[in-house]
């Protein structure tokens, strides 16, 4: 495929907000160290947004998680602004697969959870009419003194994504965020990032396995291989922001589509031979 020129807004990454360096996993097992992720080394400039795709099992959990805080590198390191990543922190905001919400707390009380930390304290007001808000927009006012155990599976986790953007975190870390939506939901969760990336700097890393929903939303795309995850390649998604819901009919976005389908294709057919090898051991 031609190489497609960047027409985003966002000019070269520079400098790294975030950077892989050199980053490696290995995870004990059995049968000795099982390595995960393989020399990855990736920059991520301010306010960009990057989406990482590649097979189910590769390595996109254990990249993120290291991000996180929540994984260290076996080798190399990530630095955030220029310094290791010192453990997780309220810069970084995490969703996850599984709905990060306590069920002990309502869906109001379960939102201003973060707002009343430390390190982003707010007054009682200010966190009230911060909390009011993403309610609103999530669709959970009416459940407001709800507990978790009595939302639907898609409202938990709106609720998640409601307390990681509440906190306004410098650095949105996603995964699969929006993949127990219904469609229609997904989309408008879609959008709605947008929207808020419109009006608040962040810098976002979405692992997803919607090729489309990474077109839609990123400004570059990493696709990764099969297990152990390495870069396979880094695709400059040819769209501005704000972007509107008609870039999915532009010819480059169908284009694109089909060129990270087969890629991601030709993953999955790597990790499949890699399995009848093992089972044939
Ligand atoms: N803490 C851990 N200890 C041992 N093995 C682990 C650990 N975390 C993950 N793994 C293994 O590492 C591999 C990669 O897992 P990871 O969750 O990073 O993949 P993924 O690409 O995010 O998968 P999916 O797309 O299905 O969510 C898997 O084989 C998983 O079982």
């Amino acid at each position: 495929m031609n190489a497609i020129p960047r027409t985003d807004m966002q000019e070269a990454p520079q400098p790294a907000r975030i950077r892989f360096e050199n980053v490696s996993v290995d995870f004990p097992t059995a049968q000795g160290p099982m390595r995960v992720i393989d020399d990855i080394s990736l920059d991520i400039g301010h306010r960009e947004f990057v989406s990482i795709i590649g097979p189910s099992g590769c390595g996109k959990t254990t990249l993120m998680n290291i991000l996180g805080g929540f994984v260290a590198p076996t080798r190399g390191r990530v630095l955030l602004d220029g310094r290791p990543v010192p453990g997780p922190g309220p810069d970084r905001g995490v969703i996850f697969q599984e709905y990060g919400v306590f069920p002990w707390l309502t869906v109001r009380q379960n939102i201003e959870f973060g707002l009343r930390l430390k390190a982003n304290r707010a007054d009682a007001a200010a966190r009230a009419e911060v909390t009011d808000r993403y309610m609103r927009l999530m669709g959970l006012a009416d459940f407001a003194d709800h507990f978790p155990k009595h939302l639907s599976g898609g409202m938990r986790q709106r609720l998640a994504i409601a307390r990681a953007y509440a906190v306004k975190p410098e650095f949105l870390l996603m995964d699969e965020p929006f993949g127990a939506l219904d469609a229609q939901t997904r989309s408008a969760m879609q959008d709605l990032l947008l929207e808020v990336l419109q009006t608040e700097n962040k810098t976002v890393l979405l692992i997803t396995h919607s090729v489309e929903e990474a077109i839609y939303l990123s400004s570059r795309i990493v696709v990764v291989t099969a297990r152990p995850a390495r870069i396979r390649t880094i695709i400059d998604v040819p769209f501005g922001y704000p972007r509107a819901e008609q870039v999915h009919d532009d010819p480059r976005f169908t284009e694109l589509r089909s060129h990270i389908r087969e890629l991601v294709m030709q993953e999955y057919a790597a990790q499949a031979r890699q399995q009848t090898v093992r089972l044939s051991d």
